[in-house]
């Protein structure tokens, strides 16, 4: 074993030998798996399928795909509260697949009592209900400002560990809260990282409902889109950037989202963020930048974490 097959296995055995039997992937967890990520649509469709029984070489392939991507989730998940989280904090809680067991590792240690005194902001209606299953005490920005420390997942995350989040449909909650926090800490699977933002994954934009249309021709003109992307209106749920209904989808905090196509890499994402944020109707957009103080990635070689 050389060391970075040492490294994975002491993962492994630490964060995610537990896995397969309890991540989650099951029929009745698949509701608690808040977002298939584009990569493994199709695997994770045919392996949560409850209508097939007998499965194709295929998908036994596919459903051990979608098992070790679980666990990599499981893993950067439970490795950021067990790395960042200190009893007596205040903790930002993210929203998506990964996030989900940032989320349950605190629950798990809040019960078990290795963590004390912990308060949380969930940054999505989903969140706030596995917390409060979890019973994980809860309070928001209103009453505590200044966060110690937030988790999310993200959707890409570039070499200047600028990142594309929102296609949860929770990109403004997850911004108020993390801007907050004294530390970002980012989990990701090694999938989200490229080498630019845009092409991989749509942005998502947080647009108000009144004059809608209006305001994605404006966003479409702005020098950084102009000719660039396509704006589409997410259809269906909102916690998803695949159309899955004929009503416009509307996010936790009633507003609509537009998702931006891209063919090349965003040449400046401070700038388009800037340019987004000035636009009368954009409630907020899924750029992250500079905000992220760590990002923790699992692969195929282990975990590495990357700092700006
Ligand atoms: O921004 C988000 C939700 O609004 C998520 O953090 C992002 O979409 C990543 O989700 P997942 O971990 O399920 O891939």
């Amino acid at each position: 074993m050389d060391l970075s097959e040492v490294l994975l296995w002491t993962t492994f055995v630490t964060y995610g030998s537990e896995c397969a039997s309890g991540c989650g992937l099951t029929n009745s967890n698949t509701s608690k798996i808040l977002r298939t990520p584009r990569r493994l649509a199709k695997a994770s469709v045919s392996a949560f399928s409850p209508a097939v029984t007998v499965r194709s070489q295929q998908s036994r392939l596919n459903m051990a795909t979608a098992l070790s991507q679980e666990e990599l989730k499981k893993q950067v998940g439970y490795k950021a509260v067990d790395d960042y989280v200190k009893s007596g904090q205040v903790v930002g809680l993210g929203t998506g697949s990964t996030a989900y067991y940032a989320v349950e590792r605190v629950g798990e240690k809040l019960k078990s009592g290795e963590l004390k005194d912990i308060l949380a902001i969930p940054t999505s209606i989903r969140t706030k209900e596995q917390a409060e299953e979890l019973g994980i005490p809860l309070v928001t920005l209103d009453t505590h400002s200044k966060l110690d420390v937030a988790i999310d997942g993200a959707d890409e995350v570039d070499p200047g560990l600028n990142l594309v989040k929102g296609g949860g449909g929770a990109l403004l909650r997850e911004k108020m809260v993390e801007i907050c926090a004294d530390k970002f800490i980012v989990i990701v699977d090694e999938s989200k990282l490229c080498d630019g933002l845009g092409p991989g994954f749509p942005v998502p934009v947080e647009i108000t409902p009144f004059c809608h249309e209006h305001t994605m021709r404006t966003v479409g003109d702005l020098s950084t889109c102009k000719g660039k992307c396509k704006p589409v209106l997410r259809m269906g749920s909102s916690s998803s950037n695949q159309p899955d209904g004929d009503e416009i989808a509307v996010t936790d905090n009633g507003n609509y989202i537009v998702d931006l196509h891209f063919d090349e890499p965003i040449a400046d994402p401070p700038k388009m963020a800037e340019e987004l944020k000035n636009v009368c109707g954009v409630v907020d957009h899924g750029l992250f930048c500079g905000m992220t103080t760590a990002v923790i990635i699992a692969g195929s070689d282990g975990i590495s974490v990357k700092k700006p």
